[in-house]
């Protein structure tokens, strides 16, 4: 369930907003015509972008020989762990995204979510955990005058309590509550795999009742898992519709990119 809000904002924004999450699983491999598709997104959607980064995470984390552990899907982070967290996702992921946007001449704007309070979070279970974080409220304000202003903004999950204490927030979790709070129209998981699969077969539409059963049948789990719990949380009479799509396709702006869509109801059911 995501319960952030957002600071009170003026909306003034020109065109709907679309946040895209780019997963960590994929964003190494993310070609040329998948940055150029921004440009196309653009001309009709102001666009967020919010991105992961955990295998790169883990693999700095090996070089420098600190071990991890994860504890029901988040990675449990005390403070050595949260200095890597930075440095990969800022020092170099946060960076790799903003320099291939770049090359396509987009404004992207790199930041990370514990930058001026825009996301700020809540402490999950700080016992077990340690410094991770969930987000309990999102500085919309400043996303709509960069959006404004003709920015990319290009978040890293990172949050910051009220104390002050960074925390490590999960990629999915984050671009939710971000979507949710600048009342985007669409929110775009990117990952490697095609969309939600049974089996081989690519589902087309999924409900979340669906989605409930499918995930106590076993075959929605891992790193699917806090996709689909975010994409439900995240639904609303204005995010009417999550799409989990493959990144080795680029983006497309109207309605037939291929992938799952997550919706309340059928197609037909939706006033
Ligand atoms: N039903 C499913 N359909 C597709 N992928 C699934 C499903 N259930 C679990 N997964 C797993 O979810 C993974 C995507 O999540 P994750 O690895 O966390 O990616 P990302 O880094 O993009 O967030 C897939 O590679 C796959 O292993
Ligand atoms: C708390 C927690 O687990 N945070 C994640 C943040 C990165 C992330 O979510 O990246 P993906 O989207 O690539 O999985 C982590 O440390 O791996």
């Amino acid at each position: 369930m995501i319960t952030s809000k957002s600071t009170q904002a003026t909306e003034h924004k020109t065109k709907p907003v679309v946040v895209v999450k780019l997963g960590g699983s994929m964003i190494s491999r993310l070609s040329e015509k998948f940055y150029e598709s921004f440009s196309e997104l653009m001309l009709h959607y102001h666009v967020i972008i919010v991105h992961g980064g955990g295998p790169a995470i883990t693999r700095m984390m090996d070089k420098l020989g600190v071990s991890g552990e994860f504890h029901q899907g988040l990675r449990k982070t005390n403070e050595e762990t949260m200095e890597i967290v930075e440095m990969a996702l800022c020092g170099k992921v946060n960076g790799e995204i903003t320099s291939r946007l770049a090359a396509e001449k987009i404004n992207a704007l790199g930041m990370k979510g514990s930058d001026a309070s825009i996301l700020t979070a809540r402490f999950i279970d700080q016992e077990n955990l340690g410094f991770v974080g969930e987000v309990e409220e999102v500085n919309a304000d400043i996303l709509y005058r960069l959006l404004q202003a003709g920015y990319l903004p290009v978040l890293a999950p990172l949050g910051k309590t009220i104390t002050g204490q960074t925390v490590n927030i999960n990629a999915d979790m984050s671009a939710a509550a971000v979507a949710k709070a600048v009342n985007a129209e669409k929110l775009i998981y990117v990952t490697d795999v095609p969309g939600i699969l049974r089996g081989e077969e690519v589902i087309e539409r999924i409900t979340p009742e669906e989605i409930n059963t499918s995930i106590e049948e076993g075959w929605i789990y891992g790193g699917m898992i806090p996709k689909v719990q975010s994409a439900m949380g995240a639904l609303s009479d204005q995010l009417k519709e999550v799409m989990i799509v493959s990144g080795e396709y680029a983006l497309i702006s109207n309605q037939i990119m291929n992938g799952t869509t997550i919706q309340h109801k059928s197609k037909e059911g939706v006033e």
